[in-house]
Order: structure tokens, then sequence, then C-alpha cells
């Protein structure tokens, strides 16, 4: 695709959670196809319970350490197989059955998701993403697919890593220069008393992990958010699998976005350390 064609229709990045992806309605594909009619889509998803299930059903212990799940070998044949097999070819056949063009990938399928494993001594087979392919993706989209990649990163040597999905999104949003990138979970956005927050800065979002208002799995999606923010990446939305995430006025849900009045966005080295 030329540089030009690019530009013309801007890239939304959105994350499909393991908490939601076997429960979005018909709201979220019509969301999505209206979504679609004007921008190239990317989804990547995850699927934690879905593994979790998978593990348990085979008597595999798992745990966790700061949210990443400690991948041994036996654990990380069960990620691939749970993550690249029945939630991604799942989710390829439901958008199929939504008249969305769907092609669904692992991150190693192309190289897509070059990883590197975390070198901490106890994670195991668990990588962070070093580069993201962008020319095989951008050749789908060129076509009319909308790419379907389960975070599934692999390293140099071709070793299979396990990524954490909101993390693996921000590499794809980075890597593709989206202009928007969009989480869908199982919640409406971030919630304060049971409310939700529209809007949100990265100042806002540090507050309230100290606080202990964003807690769990929001932590990563916030932090993926804030340290994905740049100057052609403004806004990050956070939103509900469950309903529409987009009307005519744009994404609905949370907005993360740096608070350009307090010049907030002239800082980005420690905003990226929050
Ligand atoms: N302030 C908050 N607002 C909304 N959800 C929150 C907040 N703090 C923690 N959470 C939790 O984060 C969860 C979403 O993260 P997670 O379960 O990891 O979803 P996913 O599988 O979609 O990545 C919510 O279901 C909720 O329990
Ligand atoms: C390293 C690590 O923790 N990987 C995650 C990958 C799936 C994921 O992130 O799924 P959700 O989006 O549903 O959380 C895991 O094994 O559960």
């Amino acid at each position: 695709m030329l540089a030009t064609e690019r530009k013309e229709r801007s890239v939304v990045v959105i994350k499909c959670g393991g908490s939601i992806i076997n429960e979005l309605t018909d709201d979220f594909f019509q969301s999505l196809s209206v979504l679609k009619q004007n921008h190239h889509v990317v989804i990547v998803h995850g699927g934690g319970p879905d593994i979790a299930e998978t593990l348990n059903g085979l008597n595999i212990q798992t745990e966790f350490v700061e949210g990443l799940r400690k991948t041994s070998d036996e654990v990380l044949n069960v990620v691939q197989m749970v993550l690249g097999g029945k939630v991604n070819k799942t989710f390829v056949t439901k958008l199929f059955k939504n008249k969305i063009k769907a092609v669904g990938l692992s991150g190693c399928d192309g190289a897509i998701l070059q990883a590197r494993q975390i070198q901490d001594g106890k994670l195991g087979f668990v990588g962070e993403v070093s580069h993201v392919e962008s020319n095989l993706l951008y050749s789908l989209l060129e076509q009319g697919y909308v790419p379907v990649i389960s975070s599934i990163g692999m390293d140099e040597n071709g070793q299979l890593l396990n990524v954490n999905a909101d993390v693996a999104a921000g590499a794809v949003a980075k890597g593709l220069q989206a202009e928007r990138l969009l989480f869908i979970t199982d919640v409406k956005g971030v919630l304060k008393d049971g409310e939700l927050l529209e809007t949100l800065t990265v100042k806002e979002v540090e507050r309230l992990i100290d606080e202990q208002v964003i807690t769990g799995g929001m932590i990563p999606k916030v932090k993926t958010a804030v340290s994905a923010l740049s100057s052609s990446l403004e806004n990050v939305y956070i939103a509900s699998g469950t309903s529409s995430f987009c009307n005519e006025q744009g994404l609905i849900g949370t907005s993360i976005k740096y608070d350009t009045k307090s010049k907030e966005c002239n800082d980005e080295r420690v905003i990226s350390n929050i």
C-alpha cells in the first residue's frame, strides 16, 4: 500500500479481552461494521478465562506475577492451543457471520509480534514485544480484511512467547501508528463508585491507581493506554463489548488523553514511567 493510501484511512486497533470475547453482542458487531466503513480496523485479542478453563481441565496449575501468567512449556502449549486455536477461530467465524471479512493470525504468523523473553527468572516463556511487522497487516487491510491477532509472540530463534494481550495491542497500535486504540472489556469503562468516568487525563489515571480505584485487570489497560499516547494517537478508549462502542460523534466509553491545558503532553518521559 502506498504511504498516501495508508494515511487516507486511519488505523483503529481494538483489543478484545477474554472477559467478554464469548459474550460480544450484536451492538458490538454493528459498531465494528460502522467503524470499518471509514477506518482500517485491526483486532488483538486475549482469552485469559478460556486459558484458565483449559488449564483447570488438564489439572495444570498456573499463577500470576504482577498480572502476568507464569508460563512453563506445558502452559505455553495450552496458551498456543487456546488463544491461537479456539478463541481466534471462533472470533473469525463470528465476524464472518456479521459480514465482516477477517483473517485470524497468531502473533508468530509472518513474525507480526516479534518479542523477547522477559528475563526476570520467574515468568518463564512470557514475552514483551520488540517489533511489529506492519507490512503484512497493511496488505490485509488494503484488501478489506480485519486482521485478528492472538497475543502470541515469537523471538528471533522462533521460540513462542506468551504476551499479555493489552500490551500486545498497545504495541500493534504503535507499530501501525494507529489513530485510535480501544480496549473492549466487560465494563463500560473506568468506573468510580459505579459511575463511568468519561474522560481521564494521564495524571488522573495515576491518581486513581494510587487510590486503588483502578485495580486488577484494569491496570494493564490504563498503563498501556498511557504509554501508547503520542502525537498521532491522542485518545485511548476503554468500552464495553455488550453495547455500542461508537456513534456519529465517535467512540464511546472512557477516553484517556493528555491534559493539553497543563502541558502534560510535553513531559512524555515522566508520563511513561507511571
Ligand atoms: N476502576 C475500575 N473500573 C472498571 N473496572 C475495573 C476498575 N478497577 C478494576 N476493574 C476490573 O477490571 C476488569 C477488566 O479487566 P480484565 O478482567 O482483565 O478484562 P479483559 O479480559 O477484558 O482484559 C473489570 O471487570 C473490573 O473487575
Ligand atoms: C503473559 C500473560 O499473562 N498472557 C495472557 C494472555 C491472554 C490475555 O492477556 O488475555 P486477557 O486479555 O483476557 O487478559 C494469559 O496467559 O492469560
